[in-house]
């Protein structure tokens, strides 16, 4: 497969505490020399760098994350992600054990709560201090490492606003205990301390990002890649004898056997044995695909029935299941518009915050309350917790890496998150026929030599000059004199025009075989007879291709394409979606019109070259039509590029997976519906998920501003918010779940 130049890093990132983190870390790494492009998601916890490996390598690029104060690991490997989560839920119950004593204490402060016994030395300042202190900089100590490290970035996230806010409290009260010596411990003469608040605020928000992770882990567990598809141990043929060995040690060439209920575990060719593999998991076809020697497996899928041979052709990371795996980890790390645009308000919300909670603090110290600074502090407190925009960050991406990631299990692969948006907004849809609409395995169905000709020395020609083409046509022209046994003559200077056919020269003089627009090009002789037979199969639904020699027309051969069977419902599904469905052929009027009235498309335009097709998506781009196209991944691949989601359905080849925005692995119509609807219901939830992070802000900040909130509150309410994200986004995943079924 080609791509751009470059070695592609995929990396697991713990200890992000909001998506300005991930901001950070990006940014970070775009600085280091050879990094080519880097993106991070908070939402999956990953990252995908792309870098040239002669500047740098994977080693500098860890230790680069590492330095900004971040966990490493394997992507596939989620088990550190499960440390962090044990240590973070450590952390809480720390947090918690030594917060119970100061609201014990907090007890005391409270006529209705005067009936609780509160022990002398719990009132004590100094016990007090020293259980904060233990939980301010024991258990607090992190978000002082990431607020410090984001400040010294140049960013703000929501580190600092905890940091900052408890410190307040913690700093305060600590200046009363030394003020007033251990006085605090007097009954009557309690002094103002806020060492709970602090103490409640950090166990607060550890509480939030606990359930935070715990749900989105959940969440994105099954989104995840497609570690456990991959086999450790593979049974390869050595000297005629079975063998178990490590998967990293088979190499090209070598004979693998995978017994009844086994994991495929290389791409290869069935040489031994017959059975039935089901492939659900990769292209998300539900029925068991027959195999016998010569078929084509996968690594991924699974053998349902007797014992096969598989000769190796592809192991480890080339397989088309570590590709697709590759790129679904491309797209999840990858931003929409929208994301863009929300990260850019979340980067101006920090110091906003600031900003407001210093306006609070003035206001009712000066105003609203004057002289009392304990209520002014507290509100500026609480409106610095309660400001963070963590939620908005964490509202796109969570719920884009569940969609692909449900795509990807139904052989849907989306390769931008952005075609996800794109795709939702969709009102013209073209399809291409051969290959699309059609099975693409047409058969030649008729000949009509010219005088002085015989089918088959036209055919043998003919075959001669398709003998390398990729296209179906080819094929089917091969198949034919095959199937008769006719061997085509050794050619030389071949060459293929896209869209108008191919040429080569061979002993009898130049061969050309093409649609009508070579034959007009090239302006054959002898065309009439031709164009007779031509006339009347493609009135049928057929496609004629003409064969010439040296300029002069031998004959026409026509070929004859099936309707995949579920086009039609698939059409229907696409147009009761309200998408305007056109067919965008190269071939002849007779056989577009024959397949658009077949599947039930009320447009279609014929003789379009794979140019045609680019003008004609953006000829529907200006006028303000935003334009899905399907075609196959190797002519079309300029007009996939150009739509606003290309779907490339070649099957599982390399071509399918390099062109477009989408891939379907299962070539059938039927994926684009589902893609569709997916993207609808993800646009949906990630506009709740908006919605509901921006009126969090705006309704909580003035909320606390105006004093009515207890500093825990905030901090619990802050960390609440995301979760209350993810939790809509777990929803998304159970909806995609039956739609996708
Ligand atoms: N290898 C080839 N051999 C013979 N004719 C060809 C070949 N490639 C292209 N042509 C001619 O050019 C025309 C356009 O080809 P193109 O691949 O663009 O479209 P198509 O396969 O007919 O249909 P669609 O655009 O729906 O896939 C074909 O109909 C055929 O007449
Ligand atoms: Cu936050």
């Amino acid at each position: 497969m080609e791509g751009p130049k470059g070695a592609a890093l995929d990396l697991g990132i713990q200890g992000m505490s909001c998506s300005a983190c991930a901001a950070r870390i990006e940014k970070s790494l775009g600085k280091l020399g050879g990094v080519q492009e880097a993106a991070v998601s908070y939402a999956s916890r990953r990252a995908w760098i792309r870098y040239a490996p002669d500047e740098t390598d994977a080693e500098a690029i860890k230790e680069r994350v590492r330095r900004l104060g971040f966990g490493v690991s394997d992507p596939g490997d989620r088990s550190a992600e499960y440390a962090a989560m044990r240590l973070l839920r450590l952390r809480l119950l720390v947090s918690a054990l030594l917060t119970l004593p100061l609201l014990w204490a907090m007890a005391g402060h409270y006529e209705a709560l005067s009936f609780v016994p509160v022990p002398a030395f719990i009132r004590s300042g100094w016990v007090q201090l020293a259980l904060a202190t233990a939980i301010q900089f024991g258990v607090g100590l992190p978000f002082y490492q990431n607020a410090w490290s984001a400040l010294r970035a140049g960013g703000a996230n929501m580190d600092v606003l905890v940091a900052l806010g408890t410190s307040a409290a913690y700093l305060y009260s600590h200046y009363v205990v030394f003020a007033h010596g251990a006085a605090g411990s007097h009954p009557d003469g309690m002094l103002p301390l806020y060492f709970d608040t602090g103490a409640v605020v950090i166990t607060a928000v550890l509480l939030g990002k606990y359930m935070e992770s715990r749900s989105a882990a959940r969440a994105l567990r099954e989104s995840d890649g497609y570690a456990k598809l991959k086999a450790e141990e593979i049974t390869v043929l050595r000297a005629d004898e079975a063998r178990r060995v490590p998967a990293a040690s088979v190499r090209d060439g070598d004979i693998v056997l995978v017994g009844p209920g086994g994991l495929v575990p290389v791409d290869g060719i069935v040489t031994g044995g017959q059975s039935e593999v089901d492939e659900s998991l990769l292209t998300g076809e539900s029925r068991a695909v027959p195999k016998r020697p010569g078929s084509r497996v996968w690594a991924g899928t699974t053998n349902r029935g007797d014992t096969l041979r598989i000769r190796t052709e592809t192991t480890g990371e080339g397989t088309l299941l570590s590709r697709i795996d590759a790129l679904l980890r491309q797209a999840q790390a990858s931003k929409t518009g929208i994301q863009r645009k929300v990260d850019r308000i979340s980067a101006r919300f920090v110091p906003l915050m600031l900003l407001a909670s210093a306006m609070t603090y003035l206001a009712w110290a000066l105003w609203l309350a004057p002289g009392d600074g304990s209520r002014a502090a507290l509100s500026a407190l609480a409106v610095l917790l309660v400001a963070c925009p963590c939620a908005l960050g964490l509202a796109t991406p969570i719920s884009l890496v569940i969609a692909s990631g449900k795509l990807a299990r139904r052989g849907i692969v989306v390769k931008e998150a952005s075609a996800l948006e794109s795709l939702a907004k969709v009102e013209v849809v073209l399809l291409d026929k051969t290959g699309t609409l059609t099975e693409g395995r047409p058969c030649v169905a008729g000949m009509q030599p010219a005088p002085g000709w015989s089918a088959a020395a036209m055919l043998k020609l003919a075959a001669a000059a398709e003998a390398e083409s990729p296209h179906p046509y080819a094929a089917a022209v091969r198949e034919e004199a095959r199937r008769r046994g006719l061997v085509p003559p050794p050619a030389t200077g071949r060459l293929e025009w896209t869209g108008y056919g191919v040429a080569a020269d061979c002993a009898e003089g130049r061969i050309a075989v093409g649609g009508r627009q070579l034959a007009q090009q090239e302006r054959w002789s002898g065309m009439k007879r031709a164009e007779g037979f031509a006339a009347i199969r493609e009135a049928g639904g057929e496609t004629v291709l003409f064969v010439a020699l040296g300029g002069e027309c031998i004959g026409a051969i026509s070929l004859g394409d099936r309707l995949k069977r579920e086009s039609p419902e698939a059409v229907q599904a696409l147009r009761t979606d309200g998408l305007d469905v056109w067919l965008a052929t190269g071939d002849a009027a007779g056989p577009a019109a024959a397949a658009a009235k077949e599947a039930g498309i009320a447009r279609w335009k014929a003789g379009m070259l794979p140019e045609d097709k680019l003008q004609l998506i953006r000829a529907l781009q200006r006028e303000g039509r935003v334009v899905a196209m399907a075609g196959d991944g190797w002519n079309d691949a300029p007009a996939l590029a150009a739509a606003d989601a290309g779907f490339a359905m070649a099957g599982g080849t390399d071509a399918a997976l390099a062109a477009g925005h989408v891939a379907l692995l299962r070539s059938s119509l039927t994926g684009i519906h589902a893609a569709v609807a997916a993207s609808r219901l993800t646009m949906r939830n990630i506009k709740q998920n908006l919605g509901f992070a921006f009126l969090y802000n705006i309704v909580m900040v003035p909320v606390a501003a105006c004093g009515l909130l207890e500093p825990w509150m905030a901090g619990a309410a802050m960390a609440l918010s995301s979760v209350t994200v993810v939790g809509n986004a777990l929803r998304l995943s159970g909806r995609l779940a039956r739609e996708l079924r």
